[in-house]
């Protein structure tokens, strides 16, 4: 047991996927896994262990924001063994060319600043994703054939933006889309040699105020799991 992670140690899968929301990881885990067990709730904050496709596999949730992914993932890696983390979160589409519903896969996630930040001081640190997870997950979306872009994206600290500046000059640079996780993911993997990935799915868009409605949530959704699934396990 951690601070914030319940669960025993071996309960936790050497693989795991992470979704800010902590229901989305139970929905996931029973959904696509089997054998499921709730490895933690401290705090509300959900943790399934299960098998998929004989493959043993935890989906944990993150919470909103890198500082309490960061709390999450140090206690996943350092005290858990987690080798492989891929988040499977929601982001809002910067680019005419990405609709609602498309799937990201953020190849590098820019930011403001990060809890990491204070270490790197005056260096403009790259996050960026494992390339095996990142091909792995483009070959799967594409045999899929779910509508998938490859690129930059935004990790921002506020989901109330009041920088319309900045949005403007990310969306004049190719950024595909905002979220609020993955930068901290990246560089935590890396510093912890292990592999890291965010698949996203485009629940609204900054450009045309177009927004998922719930009743298409689900199956959108699943394609980022099952692309999630496949990359950290290709057949
Ligand atoms: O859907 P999740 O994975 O939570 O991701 C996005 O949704 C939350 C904001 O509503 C932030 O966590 C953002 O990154
Ligand atoms: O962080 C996020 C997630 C979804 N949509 C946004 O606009 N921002």
């Amino acid at each position: 047991m951690t601070i914030h992670i319940g669960a025993e140690k071996g309960e936790i899968a050497e693989t795991v996927l992470l979704p800010g929301d902590p229901y989305r990881a139970k929905w996931a885990a029973e959904t696509f896994l089997t054998d499921v067990k709730l490895v933690n709730q401290v705090r509300g904050m959900l943790g399934f262990t299960g098998f998929w496709k004989g493959n043993r596999v935890t989906i944990h949730g993150s919470g909103m924001g890198m500082p309490s992914l960061s709390i999450y993932v140090n206690e996943l890696i350092r005290d858990y063994g987690a080798k492989t983390l891929i988040r499977i979160g929601s982001c809002g589409a910067m680019q005419t060319s990405v609709a609602v519903q498309d799937v990201i896969l953020a190849m590098t996630a820019s930011t403001l600043s990060t809890p990491s930040s204070g270490i790197f001081r005056e260096l403009n640190y790259a996050p960026c994703a494992d390339w095996s997870l990142l091909s792995a997950a483009a070959k799967t979306a594409a045999e899929k054939g779910v509508k998938t872009h490859v690129g930059g994206i935004y990790s921002s600290d506020v989901f109330y933006d009041e920088r319309p500046d900045l949005n403007e000059q990310m969306v004049r640079h190719g950024i595909l889309g905002v979220e609020m996780e993955a930068a901290e993911l990246y560089i935590l993997a890396a510093r912890h040699k292990c592999r890291a990935l965010a698949v996203l799915t485009v629940s609204d868009h900054l450009l045309t105020g177009e927004a998922l409605a719930s009743a298409d949530r689900e199956t959108g959704f699943g394609d980022m799991v099952d692309i999630a699934l496949n990359a950290a396990f290709p057949s």
